[in-house]
Parts: structure tokens; C-alpha cells; sequence
């Protein structure tokens, strides 16, 4: 298992100027390659790390990105614990509309309520903008990373972490609540072109330590491994000090 790359920022601060100077990177060369940007996001603290410089980018051309969540909720839009409003807040709406409406890619709020309607209805969405044929090849994939291991709504022990035919999955039990989610599943999580785990503060020592250093564990974390080797963590000092070794960010 090739392991990941952790860089440690010296404050959330820091860490959002690295990770704007990534994201703006990885962005542009997509654009030069392809004419678009396709990225997936968490929910929890990502939101807020992300948008932070990201969102008086103007060194990035937005028009051309396509988002996606990496997991949703299964709660209407305008509800409290829907990831989608939490990036709305904190991303979106600072964006003003310069990512066009319908390369916003929310779940289908007519089937929230039934997770497995939710998640075939997103799974059609990635068929829409990646093609029906092969797996979704996401430019990036930017996650977070729960106390127990979990990323996305993968969960460890979870049946869910072995599905391997559907790109979207509905989970009905979740530990963290809401029960009812919808998840991008392992076959297109490690078919990301890059994936950034993001995460911050001392309450994620103890597991940051253990997914880089206890890689038998096979927490959901850890098995992220892209084809392509690249996955980086872009975490505090805080999460960080328990760690033997890091690097420094550099683009
Ligand atoms: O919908 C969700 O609950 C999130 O997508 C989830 O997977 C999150 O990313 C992690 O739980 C980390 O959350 P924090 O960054 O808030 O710890």
C-alpha cells in the first residue's frame, strides 16, 4: 500500500492558503487538459477550510467546474444538516453564481427521502457529465476524515466499504447521524485523478497517527489508493503532532 502524503500547516490559516494553491493548481492544468474541473466535497469541517481563499480566487476559472458531494444526506436542500447547503454558505453563495447552477450537482431533493431512489438518481448525474461507459474519473476528490477512520459516508466495518458494482451507494444506517445517506462508493473514489483529505485540531491526533502509521488497520481512510498514487493530507498541527513525519507544502 503506498502511503499518503501528509503536509502539516502551522495554523487553519495556513492551511487554507495551501490548500487554495492547490486546488488552483490542480484546476487549472484540468481546464488546459480537458476544459473542465470535476471535483467532489465532503460535508463536516471542509466546507469552511476550503472556501476560506478559495472563494476570492479570481486566478480560477469556475465557470468551467463541475461539483459534486462526495456523500449528501438524505434531507431536503434547505435543511440544516444538508452538506450541500453547508458548501452552499461557505463556498457558493460567496461565489456568486460564477459556477453556473447546473454544474452544481445536489441530489435530487424530489427523492431525498428515500435513499435509494437518492443515490440511483446521483448515480445517473455522474452518467450525465462522466459518460454511462466507463468509471467516473474525478479531477479530485477533497474529504474529510471522521474520529472512528470514516471518509465519505464509508464507515469502518461497514458492508458498504466492499460494494464494488455501484458508483453511488445509500447507506440507512449510519452511525453519524442523519442514518440516511448517499456515498460515493471505493470503485470511483480510487479512480480519482488526486484525492486531498483535509482535517483539522486536536481532537484528530489520535487517528490521524493511526492512518498513516497502522496502515493493517484498513480504515476507510487508508484505503483510499488512487491508481496514481496521489493522495495528500493537508491537516494543522494540532491534528499533526503526534506524527513522526510530515512534509513541508510545496507546489
Ligand atoms: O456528511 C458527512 O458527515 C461528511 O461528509 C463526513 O464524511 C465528514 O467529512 C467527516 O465526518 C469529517 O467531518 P469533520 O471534518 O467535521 O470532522
Amino acid at each position: 500500500m503506498s502511503p499518503h502524503t501528509v503536509f502539516v500547516f502551522p495554523s487553519t490559516d495556513a492551511l487554507s492558503e495551501g490548500l487554495n494553491d492547490y486546488v488552483q493548481k490542480l484546476s487549472q492544468q484540468a481546464i488546459a487538459s480537458h476544459g473542465k474541473f470535476t471535483v467532489a466535497v465532503s460535508g463536516g469541517s471542509l466546507p469552511k477550510l476550503l472556501s476560506k481563499n478559495l472563494a476570492g480566487n479570481s486566478a480560477i476559472d469556475f465557470s468551467k467546474w463541475h461539483i459534486f458531494f462526495a456523500d449528501e444526506r438524505c434531507v431536503p436542500l434547505d435543511h440544516a444538516d444538508s452538506n450541500y447547503l453547508e458548501v452552499k454558505h461557505q463556498l457558493l453563495d460567496k461565489l456568486n453564481g460564477k459556477i453556473p447552477d447546473a454544474n452544481v450537482h445536489t441530489i435530487n431533493a424530489s427523492v431525498a427521502s428515500d435513499a435509494e431512489k437518492c443515490a440511483r438518481d446521483y448515480e445517473q448525474q455522474l452518467k450525465d457529465v462522466f459518460g454511462s461507459s466507463a468509471t467516473p474519473e474525478f479531477d479530485l476528490l477533497l474529504l474529510g476524515m471522521g474520529p472512528d477512520g470514516h471518509t465519505c459516508s464509508l464507515f469502518p466495518g461497514h458492508p458498504l466499504l466492499d460494494e464494488n458494482k455501484r458508483w453511488v451507494a445509500p447507506i440507512f444506517d449510519s452511525p453519524k447521524p442523519p442514518k440516511e445517506r448517499i456515498t460515493l462508493t471505493f470503485p470511483v473514489v480510487n479512480n480519482a485523478k488526486e484525492v486531498a483529505f483535509v482535517t483539522a485540531g486536536d481532537g484528530k491526533k489520535d487517528m490521524v497517527q493511526m492512518i498513516q502509521e497502522q496502515p493493517e488497520l484498513q480504515l476507510p481512510c487508508q484505503r483510499v489508493q488512487p491508481k496514481s498514487g496521489k493522495v495528500y493530507w493537508f491537516i494543522d498541527e494540532p491534528a499533526g503532532q503526534k506524527l513522526s513525519k510530515t512534509q513541508k507544502y510545496k507546489l
